[in-house]
């Protein structure tokens, strides 16, 4: 499926008359932590594909495993115990990959392939992540994992910046060979492969620079300052920091930066984002966006006290699942009117972003500038609760699309960075971050009691596999 969206997508660009001899570079972004497997001679199909052929038709037999794994699996519970215990725990995990153990996060997801299928696992020569994958497609051969996505995987020692051999044991023997070494974010990996060139008519010269994830790429779009914090809203809801010296916790991700090598980027991912808020459109605004922003506008700031927690799947930040409804005297509700119940579903998904934020150490100060991006960022009545939520001005790029604008900025990146030009230096002439949304008057006295509020009763609603009145 991946391949054939590729072949779609540069056939639609030929037939637009797209001049792609003009292309000095390129790179990309794929969701991050999900796993691509090659089988063994696979290496050699990639370099011999017949530029007649659409690539999806060469490199259909090319994979051990037909369905990767995906950022929203959360099968690997099992794995996850056993590699922090391999390792000393979940914070000597954390302390060394950025990450206590994640259920989506690439080592795991391996693990489970290698226990429960090692003929598979025996079958497989390479093992992409979705970005190094696509990269690979473009460089016909096989592409290195980059530091940054690198760092999704509970594998990489981020401040060695190579892969933790206790990792690698705890999780499937010969992973090394199979991951490859891992290169810093803005490398050049190589030219594209000879297959663009006959069929789309790419120069020759065109660099690839590596490819690395979604969120990251949505980092360098933003141009993220130190200082700023970036929120997108896609299917997941992420938030992210460009940090200097971290401190890896129980809670969140550390990241290697992937416009700057020396420091690192902190990430929290909420699961239940848009798929959360589609399906309250669905329940309360006949799936209308129009009619949703409506009741989210008809309603008053702090929602007359009545708060609420949706989680129809697992979440990841915090560990809950279900739906929670309180009313202003912290009395469990079974429903909320409509509009209600939208204000309830925005206001709570934002609480939830500051109070881990700043769980994280991140503080809201007068300078703060909040970056959106993603699907949801087009609708400035949800960045309006975001910016009296957070008592910060929020801020949108021209193309809410900020992974795939990013991947452009590292590509030319990519050609300079060797000279120690900085990506800041390279895109400086980029239009600005615009103003999309300010608080209003009163916000932050308003959402101060509502915070402390959601947090008390966060410690509620979190997963306790004991309680009976959790699973909804
Ligand atoms: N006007 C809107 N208001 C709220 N959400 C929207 C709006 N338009 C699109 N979206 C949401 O944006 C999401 C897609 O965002 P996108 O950034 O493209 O996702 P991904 O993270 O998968 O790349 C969809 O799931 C959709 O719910
Ligand atoms: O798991 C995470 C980040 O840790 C997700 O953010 C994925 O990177 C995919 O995100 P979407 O593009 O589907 O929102």
């Amino acid at each position: 499926m991946w391949v054939k969206a590729l072949d779609m997508i540069l056939e639609k660009m030929k037939s637009s008359g797209f001049n792609f001899s003009q292309v000095r570079a390129l790179s990309g972004a794929g969701q991050q932590h999900g796993s691509v497997y090659w089988k063994k001679g696979s290496i050699q199909i990639l370099k011999n594909v017949s530029s007649e052929l659409p690539l999806h038709q060469s490199l259909k037999g090319c994979f051990s495993v037909s369905n990767s794994p995906i950022w929203m699996d959360s099968s690997t519970a099992s794995q996850c115990n056993a590699l922090e215990e391999a390792v000393g725990g979940a914070q000597h995990l954390a302390s060394i990959t950025g990450s206590r153990a994640y259920e989506r996060f690439t080592g795991n997801q391996i693990a489970k392939i290698y226990s429960q299928n090692p003929e598979v696992y025996k079958q497989t020569e390479r093992i992409s992540l979705v970005s190094s994958f696509a990269a690979s497609l473009f460089l016909g051969t096989y592409a290195p994992i980059d530091y940054s996505d690198g760092s999704g995987m509970n594998l990489l020692q981020i401040w060695e910046k190579v892969w933790s051999k206790s990792c690698l044991d705890a999780c499937a023997p010969g992973l090394e060979e199979r991951l490859g070494c891992p290169v810093p974010s803005h490398s050049v990996l190589g030219t594209i492969s000879p297959y663009y060139s006959q069929r789309y008519g790419f120069s020759p010269d065109c660099k690839i620079v590596a490819f690395t994830g979604d969120n990251p790429a949505s980092l360098a779009g933003m141009r993220l300052q130190e200082g700023d914090i970036a929120i997108s809203l896609g299917t997941s809801d992420t938030l992210f920091l460009w940090i200097q010296e971290p401190t890896p916790a129980l809670e969140g991700h550390i990241l290697c930066n992937p416009v700057d090598s020396q420091t690192y980027m902190a990430l929290l991912c909420f699961k239940n984002g848009s798929l959360m808020r589609e399906r309250i459109r669905g329940d309360c605004a006949s799936g209308s966006w129009d009619e949703f922003s409506k009741a989210l506008s008809s309603t008053v700031a702090g929602n007359n006290g009545n708060l609420g927690f949706y989680f129809d799947v697992m979440e990841i930040t915090p560990e809950a699942v279900g739906i929670h409804r309180f009313n202003r005297d912290n009395q469990k509700v079974s429903g909320f009117p409509k509009e209600v119940e939208i204000r309830a579903l925005i206001e709570g998904q934002f609480m939830a972003k500051r109070i881990h934020a700043e769980k994280l150490g991140y503080k809201v100060l007068p300078r703060t500038r909040i970056l959106a991006t993603g699907g949801a960022s087009h609708n400035k009545t949800i960045l309006q609760v975001l910016s009296d939520v957070f008592n910060a001005p929020v801020y949108t790029i021209d193309t809410a699309n900020s992974a795939c604008l990013g991947s452009a900025y590292r590509a030319i990146h990519g050609l300079v960075a060797e000279r120690n030009v900085s990506l800041a230096d390279v895109v400086k002439s980029a239009p600005e971050p615009r103003l999309a949304v300010t608080p209003t008057a009163g916000a932050e006295e308003l959402y101060r009691p509502l915070l402390k509020r959601y947090a008390e009763l966060e410690q509620k609603v979190i997963y306790n596999p004991t309680s009976s009145c959790l699973a909804k």
